[in-house]
């Protein structure tokens, strides 16, 4: 009895010891907690997470302690580009195991997913050619798609909803729209969404997709307990969340199938450069490289089909969400502006060939991406949606090299290696140096100021990230939202009839609270 107390006792000592010698004499003590606890405990963190506080939590302890903070003991957030992004990002420090904990789809690495530098490049260089701005402006195939959903879907659908003055979801349509988008890119037209026509299956999707997200926490922060907790039979995910993401899986890997077929037909075969719609331009690059990377050229793999599902999967929920909650907060954002929707419509009309509906025009002719991408006020009010509610606010987590890293605007705090470190987009878009009046959504910002303060506005303009992982598909993304606003905007004003809730969520991707926004159009 003695033995064990003394034990204990010692064990005690040894522990509480360790903790102070960590706390006041290690790195940690110099850089400033965000929480008294967090010099030797990561239990204040995972709990702002578990209530969703974290982007709030992190910014308001910016503001009051400066660009780089202690989260936890082995946890630092920067926010500052000079010895903050520019260092992490840049530098390519490789992404924390946090990715792959939820975003690994049929448990095989995705780009997004992957942790080190090279197997990460080596998927990144087969893919970067299609997703490139001159690419996607020149691609025939992504012209032929874009016509088709405009016209045939986007514009009679809003046509019909604006004739019967009917209040609407813009955010469903939206979200719709971006989702036909990028599943046409992916896997050609054929095989993907066709949201805009069904919104009883939309509605499926999407009740599907986004109810999953109260549920990321356990695996993605505590992924040791989850999975333990799970052998011993006590779920912390609830059945349906498996459920509902074998649907998606499977979905996805069907549009996959009817691509390969695509590409393996006599017609895929043959029109290699056609402006055919059906050509599926991601799923075509990543299984040529593959295939021969592995010296398998006629048939896909097992393993190469569900890597490329993989893939696809990770874009396709990317690809559609993140644009759809841009253009959500834009149509918000732009309908307390009548006179900037004026101002817009008008430089909408001074397209060669503007995206209008039922004013006689019978080519449907498109404008041309490359004018449409050049337009000041499109691009303006964009960016500055992007910058004020960027749809990925959250911190984007990564690891410091073995040999440390030193960090901070003058090099003043040494991080040693194997530290979780990093930046947000919210922060940083939120700099009052660099954004005067940073919570005002005021695009003017990007129209009125001198070359030199645009440039530093730029360096610190976060919502696709930079670096080696920086997001592959934002000219895809900006390709797609500027001819939706265009055709939005050529044809109608928007007022809104009901924005209860529409408040940005606190989590890495952050749709609206409410997910709906209720408005009316009226014809310009
Ligand atoms: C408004 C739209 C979009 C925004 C704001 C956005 C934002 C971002 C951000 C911030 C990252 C870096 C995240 C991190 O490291 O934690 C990222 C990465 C990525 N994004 Fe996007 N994205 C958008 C649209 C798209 C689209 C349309 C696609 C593809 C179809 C896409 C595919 C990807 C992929 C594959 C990565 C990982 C890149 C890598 O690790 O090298 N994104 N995106």
């Amino acid at each position: 009895m003695t033995l064990l107390k003394l034990l204990l006792e010692g064990a005690t000592l040894l522990l509480v010891s360790r903790l102070i010698f960590n706390a006041f004499t290690s790195y940690r003590s110099k850089i400033p907690a965000a929480h008294w606890s967090a010099n030797f405990s990561s239990a204040w963190i995972l709990w702002i997470r578990y209530i969703f506080k974290e982007v709030s939590t992190i910014d308001q302890a910016h503001s009051k302690l400066g660009p780089v903070i202690r989260l936890a003991p082995h946890e630092v957030s920067v926010n500052c580009v000079k010895g903050g992004i520019l260092t992490v990002y840049a530098g390519g420090f490789d992404k924390h195991p946090w990715y792959a904990n939820l975003f690994d789809n049929f448990g095989i690495p995705n780009m997004f997913s992957t942790s080190a530098g090279k197997p990460h490049s080596e998927r990144k260089r087969m893919l970067s050619n299609i997703y490139s701005k001159s690419y996607i402006q020149n691609s025939g195939t992504m012209t032929s798609i874009t016509k088709i959903l405009l016209f045939d879907r986007l514009l009679p659908k809003l046509q019909s909803l604006s004739k019967a003055s009917q209040p609407f979801d813009i955010y469903a349509v939206i979200s719709a729209t971006t989702m036909d988008f990028v599943t046409a890119y992916l896997f050609g037209l054929s095989p993907s969404s066709n949201f805009l026509s069904d919104d009883e299956i939309r509605d499926k999707f999407l009740v599907n997709y986004t109810s999953r997200h109260s549920y990321n926490y356990f695996p993605q922060e505590l992924p040791g307990l989850t999975n333990t907790l799970k052998a011993i039979g006590v779920r912390l995910v609830p059945t349906w969340v498996d459920a509902a993401n074998e649907s998606i899986g499977s979905w996805t890997l069907r549009m996959c199938d009817d691509a390969d077929a695509f590409v393996n037909s006599e017609k895929g075969l043959k029109q290699k450069d056609a402006a055919d719609p059906d050509i599926p331009e991601t799923f075509r690059q990543l299984r040529t490289a593959m295939t021969k990377r592995d010296g398998n050229d006629n048939a896909v793999k097992e393993y190469q089909r569900l890597a490329i599902g993989s893939e696809m999967l990770d874009h396709l929920a990317a690809g559609f969400d993140t644009s759809g909650i841009t253009l959500a907060f834009y149509v918000h954002e732009l309908s307390k502006r009548p006179g900037l929707q004026r101002a817009l419509h008008k430089e909408l009309l001074t397209l060669e060939q503007p995206i209008l509906i039922g004013k006689g025009r019978t080519d449907h002719g498109l404008p041309s991406a490359k004018v449409l991408d050049a337009l000041p006020l499109l691009q303006a009010t964009l960016q500055e949606t992007l910058r004020l509610r960027s749809a990925i606010p959250g911190p984007q987590p990564r690891v410091t090299p073995t040999k440390g890293c030193t960090l901070g605007p003058d090099q003043e705090y040494f991080v040693p290696g194997g530290v979780r470190i990093s930046a947000q987009a919210h922060s940083l878009h939120r700099n009052p140096e660099v954004f005067d009046d940073p919570e005002t959504w005021r695009p003017e910002r990007w129209l009125e100021n001198s070359p030199e303060k645009l440039k530093d506005m730029n360096r610190w303009f976060w919502a696709f990230g930079s670096g080696g992982r920086m997001c592959v598909g934002s000219n895809l993304a900006l390709y797609q939202m500027k001819y939706i606003i265009a055709a939005l905007y050529s044809n109608w004003t928007i007022e809104i009839e009901d924005d209860e809730g529409f408040k940005q969520r606190d989590l890495y991707t952050a749709p609206p609270e409410s997910g709906k926004l209720i408005v009316k159009l009226h014809t310009v």
